[in-house]
């Protein structure tokens, strides 16, 4: 397999095999093994070879750009608190927080389009329904709907590969915790702007948090901006994860760090967007099912390895590794911080 290179501590790794379903099985392997090392290393890696028609990528980079010039007030028509339970819709610059500071950024949540007669649906589940799609511009919603089906093939492909790496069947994930995953889909836009807070603090487009799921597939456009926070080596530090034409940025998350018990990392990462332009990312998180028992994995690349607390370190201060529950118990407890402002509605509905 060639090598591409890497950049900094991500490096870059050519899954083709494993997307391509006539592959023999050295070479799927090899994909995994390589996958398997970035998981233990950074948890950060690029993809290539991964299918995902650029034709399509294009047409929805373009749509998105037109979606976010609207003036605000017409953004605002599909804005999230009209999408209530299924938590979808659009949310202003300032409107979502991590780490507790407002972000600097807009963005559109999406993800599986889910009818009222779906069984999770009708059960009043939080985060499953209808996408709040925009009436302009028209040729969005086949776009985002084709990209998901896309992605989460891509995502099932993917986790094939690091459950080899594991020593696992191909289909672990897959007849597993991924059987029914929750897709969620964002479409962000973090404008140009100061590159300071008002209290001297960098304004960030995203603060420093790891990833509540188990994979994100990101894609970003040019302009740069996403940082990792790397342990290599013991030393802490954080490196930039600079866009790669015909890539997706991937990193695994909470979930895929509690069932390695801390072998495979959800590692901390952020963005500034210093370009001086809009800088448009598409994040897709492949995440378990809402009724998925996640507990840590009895898999052959495991035994004997003992549980890596590392709460004191994290972002939250809280440990992955204590969770007991199902993936959904695990998202409502993290979803209300970031957007507080619907945190009771979905909280109060789903409780009664
Ligand atoms: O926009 C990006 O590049 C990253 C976004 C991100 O980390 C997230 O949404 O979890
Ligand atoms: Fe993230």
């Amino acid at each position: 397999m060639t090598e591409i290179g890497s950049v900094d501590e991500v490096p870059v790794i050519d899954v083709r095999a494993l997307v391509d379903a006539s592959s023999g099985a050295a070479a799927r392997r090899a994909v995994a093994e390589r996958l398997g090392a970035a998981c233990r290393e950074s948890g950060f890696f690029y993809v290539v070879g991964h299918g995902v028609d650029e034709a399509l990528q294009t047409r929805l980079e373009a749509l998105s750009r037109r979606f976010f010039a609207l003036p605000v007030e017409e953004k605002m028509a599909i804005r999230m608190a009209l999408g209530g339970l299924a938590w979808r819709g659009y949310f202003p610059v300032g409107g979502e927080l991590t780490s507790g500071r407002p972000d600097r950024k807009e963005g559109l949540y999406l993800g599986t389009e889910l009818g009222p007669d779906h069984p999770l649906v009708r059960a009043g589940t939080p985060l499953h329904g209808p996408n709040l799609f925009p009436s302009e511009p028209s040729g969005l919603r086949e776009a985002v709907l084709e990209y998901l089906a896309a992605l989460t093939r891509l995502g099932h492909s993917l986790m094939s590969g690091i459950a080899l790496s594991l020593g696992l069947e191909e289909d672990y994930f897959a007849a597993g915790v991924m059987a029914d995953p929750l897709v969620l889909f964002r479409i962000f836009n973090y404008p140009p702007g100061p590159g300071t807070a008002g209290d001297g603090q960098p304004a960030w487009g995203v603060g420093e948090h790891t990833d509540y799921g188990v994979l994100t597939i990101l894609k970003q456009d040019e302009a740069g901006g996403l940082q990792v926070k790397s342990r290599l080596g013991g030393e802490v530090r954080w490196v930039d994860a600079p866009p790669i034409p015909g890539s997706f940025v991937c990193n695994i998350g909470d979930m895929l760090d509690r069932m390695t018990r801390g072998v495979y990392r959800s590692t901390p990462h952020r963005v500034l967007n210093r370009s001086g332009r809009d800088r448009l990312s598409l994040p897709f998180f492949f995440d378990p099912g809402w009724t998925a028992e996640v507990r840590s994995i009895d898999a052959p690349a495991l035994r004997g390895v003992t549980t890596a607390e590392d709460s004191s370190e994290r972002w939250d201060r809280q440990s992955v590794h204590a969770f007991r529950g199902t993936y959904g118990d695990y998202l409502l407890g993290k979803v209300g911080k970031v957007f507080p402002d619907l945190r009771s509605e979905v909280l109060s509905k789903s409780e009664s």
